[in-house]
């Protein structure tokens, strides 16, 4: 029986590389010095792993800003609009596809992102012309490969196989299909894997998630010519064939009979397949199987008693010597290590374990397997126990609460009237213009923002001056958002660390690490809560300073809330009881948030659901389950809303065709959607749909340091108004301001404004 993993996390255990990178897009430090950060980490991660003697372990899962990004390079697909930048330097080539690119000689959109499976981690779309070519142009994973056998060790190069990488993009022009190009691309392929093979690569791991989707015909039949293909080529390589996030589902007797290797099961996101694949007549007798016990996506440890069961199971009918012991997933979506955090309730901590935690339950499960001698039994009880703890403990269950989602009844879902009255309503209340702007709520967290919050939290600043700060700033940019002449206005935000962190902090149910980072795009981490308990609220969470802002103003000022789904699906959630039942005590807390806020004199409220499409589950026969009780949510925290009050959401990174009733059914009375990226091609869904509300399509990339011109700004504003009606086109960017500098935001805003009046007059002209 050999260990490995998918992939370990490449951000740093302090997260050197988030720095480093930002270091080199400002300019602070060369090429060089940002090279030497990866290769530390790099090193780092497998020496670790190495030591802790993991058999196999993977190179390639290092990646400066994303690894689908990673593979365009490999394979030379790279949008036309990059080429001039191609032959200067490969690293800043790769960053302008990822970020975009402006100065005085160049202007270039970024790569569009969008979500990883159903993660809060994010990748750049592979975009494919009808005529594209393809070559081995980044030698990143046979580089790495030869960094790691420096060091003596034999990795498992990763690399996201053909079907998937295919899959994963888009056409950028109509009268062909994207997997077309399977025939192109596979000979790339054949060229990576021979130069891997001449250096002695025996293991390769082809990641293929697509395989957790409802794949239809041609893309099965392109996955099984795919192997084929390779198996023909290189009869000789090892394929370890990673599925994960998902069971194979309909997928799996064509998996099974897949000239690999191995086969990669995800026995923590579908514990049952194991079964099939035991009972099943297409399970060839050589594939070895990859067991993915630890889970790759959740904190909690690992219940050592039901895998060792499982293996039980699978070594009655598999000899252990085709068997593998591995996590579900890539350990990207994990935190680095639990034994850095001092300040978690040790009751709590028992029960969680990071990356480092998780490697040494691979390797702990093995030793309770192969070991003889039995001397690995204590390992087995102080897990035995801890989960014992965990399912009896004082500290999870709250009765009121349960009680509280136990009574709740179909009106508490409901606003009191239909949207068309509501919006009468509003109309008079809130006085607004036609196209009406808004942003979407936070503002930059500079440096100084970022430090102050630091400094408060160490007690090196008094808690009256970090607030009279965060009250300087609010007072700024409302001064800020008035002179420019929006018309909903924001506070901004600067009291946050982050929109779920921020929220789950003042609520009872959650514990939080210091160090917990996760990847979510390129530089950018997250630092997930942990929600452990039945969750409440101790008191108002945001009214202070929305009120505060309020105070300022003629204007509106929106109250600014995560939703119940986003603050589910963005922290790490208790596996004990159905995810819907803990959305339902999120969504009620959030509801008694919402009637405060109107209370205090607040009439827009957002209640932003950026994951509740990420939220869906992969297979689509259990789509509108979870469709029903997400939307059922986040009603219940938005319905609470007086008529006259005017209910947003906000949505971004998200495909919205397949989900719009579902969309519509929030019943919000308006919803911001990033779509600039995509050229408003998000929009066809609400337009294809007529969806009833009222819209603002995002006019501008916020996660491009570039300034929208306005004639670019306009030209998607008349996009849009050629699809939906004027009257409910809201005028806004992508997605919240956070990331940016003020210079930046200043003149994009400025922009948009501009151009919401120009549309203003030009329509008062025509009526
Ligand atoms: C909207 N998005 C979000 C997602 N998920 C979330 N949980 N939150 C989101 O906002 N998913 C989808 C998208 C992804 N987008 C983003 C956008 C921006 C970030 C981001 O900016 N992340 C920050 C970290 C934010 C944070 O928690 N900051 C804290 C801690 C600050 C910190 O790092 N302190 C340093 C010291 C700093 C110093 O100056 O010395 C430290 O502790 O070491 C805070 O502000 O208090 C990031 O920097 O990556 C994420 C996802
Ligand atoms: N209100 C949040 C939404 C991000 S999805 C923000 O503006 O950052
Ligand atoms: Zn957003």
């Amino acid at each position: 029986m050999k260990t490995t993993i998918l992939g370990h996390p490449r951000i740093g255990k302090n997260r050197e590389l988030k720095k480093a990178c930002e270091h080199y897009w400002s300019g602070k430090i060369n090429e060089a010095e940002l090279q030497n950060v990866a290769t530390k980490i790099k090193q780092e991660n497998w020496l670790n792993q190495q030591q802790l003697g993991i058999d196999s372990i993977p190179s390639n899962d290092f990646s400066f800003y994303d690894q689908v990004l990673d593979t365009c390079l490999t394979l030379g697909c790279i949008p036309s609009r990059f080429k001039s930048i191609e032959k200067n330097n490969l690293l800043n080539l790769y960053f302008a596809m990822a970020r975009g690119l402006q100065n005085e000689h160049i202007d270039v959109t970024a790569m569009e992102m969008t979500k990883w499976f159903d993660t809060n981690y994010h990748y750049i779309v592979p975009e494919f012309e009808k005529d594209q070519d393809f070559s081995f142009f980044s030698k990143k994973i046979v580089e790495e490969y030869k960094e790691a056998l420096g060091l003596s060790i034999k990795t498992k190069p990763v690399l996201i196989a053909p079907v998937t990488f295919l899959l994963l993009g888009k056409e950028k022009e109509t009268g062909f299909h994207r997997l077309d190009l399977l025939e192109k691309l596979l000979p790339i392929y054949f060229e990576i894997l021979e130069e891997l093979s001449n250096l002695g690569v025996e293991y390769i791991q082809f990641d293929e998630p697509c395989l957790a989707l409802d794949l239809n015909k041609n893309e099965q039949e392109a996955i099984q010519y795919t192997y084929k293909s390779i198996s023909e080529k290189f009869p000789n390589l090892k394929i370890y064939l990673a599925n994960y996030f998902d069971c194979y589902g309909n997928n799996l007797n064509i998996a099974l009979q897949l000239p690999v290797h191995t086969l990669h099961l995800d026995l923590v996101r579908c514990s049952l397949q194991i079964d099939d694949i035991l009972q099943s007549e297409n399970y060839n007798s050589e594939t070895h199987l990859s067991l993915g016990l630890v889970d790759g996506r959740n904190i909690w440890i690992n219940n050592y008693e039901n895998s060792l069961k499982t293996i039980e199971k699978v070594t009655a009918k598999i000899p252990k010597d085709k068997l593998w012991i591995s996590t579900s997933c890539s350990l990207l979506h994990v935190p680095y290590d639990l034994n850095l955090e001092q300040n978690i309730n040790p009751e709590i901590k028992q029960w969680l374990a990071f990356a480092q935690q998780k490697l040494e339950e691979v390797i702990a499960i093995k030793n309770l397997v192969s070991n003889e001698a039995n001397d690995y039994a204590y390992l087995f009880e102080e897990n035995k126990l801890a989960n014992i703890n965990k399912s009896k403990s004082k500290i999870i269950h709250n009765p009121e609460v349960k009680s509280r989602v136990a009574n709740l009844k179909p009106e508490d879902s409901e606003r009191n009237s239909p949207f068309a009255l509501r919006q009468e309503k509003q109309k008079s209340h809130l006085n607004l213009p036609l196209f009406p702007t808004t942003t979407i709520g936070s503002f930059p967290q500079t440096k100084e923002v970022r430090s102050w919050r630091l400094q408060h939290k160490k007690g090196l600043l008094p808690t009256e001056t970090y607030q009279k700060n965060i009250a300087e700033e609010i007072e700024a940019s409302i001064s800020f958002q008035e002179d420019i002449g929006l018309d909903v206005l924001v506070h901004g935000e600067f009291e946050r660390n982050d929109m779920v962190e921020y929220f789950g902090e003042r609520l009872n149910g959650f514990v939080f690490s210091n160090f917990g980072w996760v990847q979510s795009y390129g530089s950018r981490c997250v630092k997930p809560p942990i929600l452990f308990g039945d969750v409440s609220r101790k008191e108002p969470l945001t009214v202070k300073w929305s009120q505060y802002a309020q105070s300022l103003t003629q204007l509106p000022v929106k109250g600014m809330l995560t939703g119940p789904v986003t603050i589910l699906q963005w922290s790490f959630v208790r596996n004990d009881q159905p995810r819907a039942t803990t959305c339902n005590q999120i969504a009620l807390s959030i509801r008694d948030e919402v009637a405060d806020l109107e209370n205090s004199g607040i009439k827009v409220i957002q209640i932003d659901e950026p994951a509740i499409r990420e939220g869906l589950p992969l297979r689509k026969n259990e789509w509108q389950n979870y469709l029903n009780w997400a939307v059922n949510a986040f009603k219940i925290s938005a319905s609470v809303a007086k008529d006259e009050t005017q209910i947003h959401t906000h949505m971004c990174y998200s495909e919205f065709n397949d989900i719009i009733a579902d969309i519509a059914k929030m019943d919000a009375d308006v919803i911001t959607i990033e779509t600039s990226r995509s050229e408003m091609e998000l929009l066809d869904a609400f337009a294809n749909f007529k969806y009833p509300n009222e819209i603002g399509p995002g006019v501008y990339d916020i996660h491009s340091p570039r300034v929208p011109s306005i004639s670019e700004i306009e030209t998607l504003l008349q996009k849009a108004s050629q699809v939906l009606p004027k009257e409910h086109i809201w005028v806004n960017p992508d997605c919240g301001l956070k990331t940016r500098h003020w210079p930046e935001t200043k003149s994009a805003l400025k922009n948009l404004v501009l151009v919401a009046k120009k549309l203003r007059q030009e329509t008062l002209k025509l009526a």
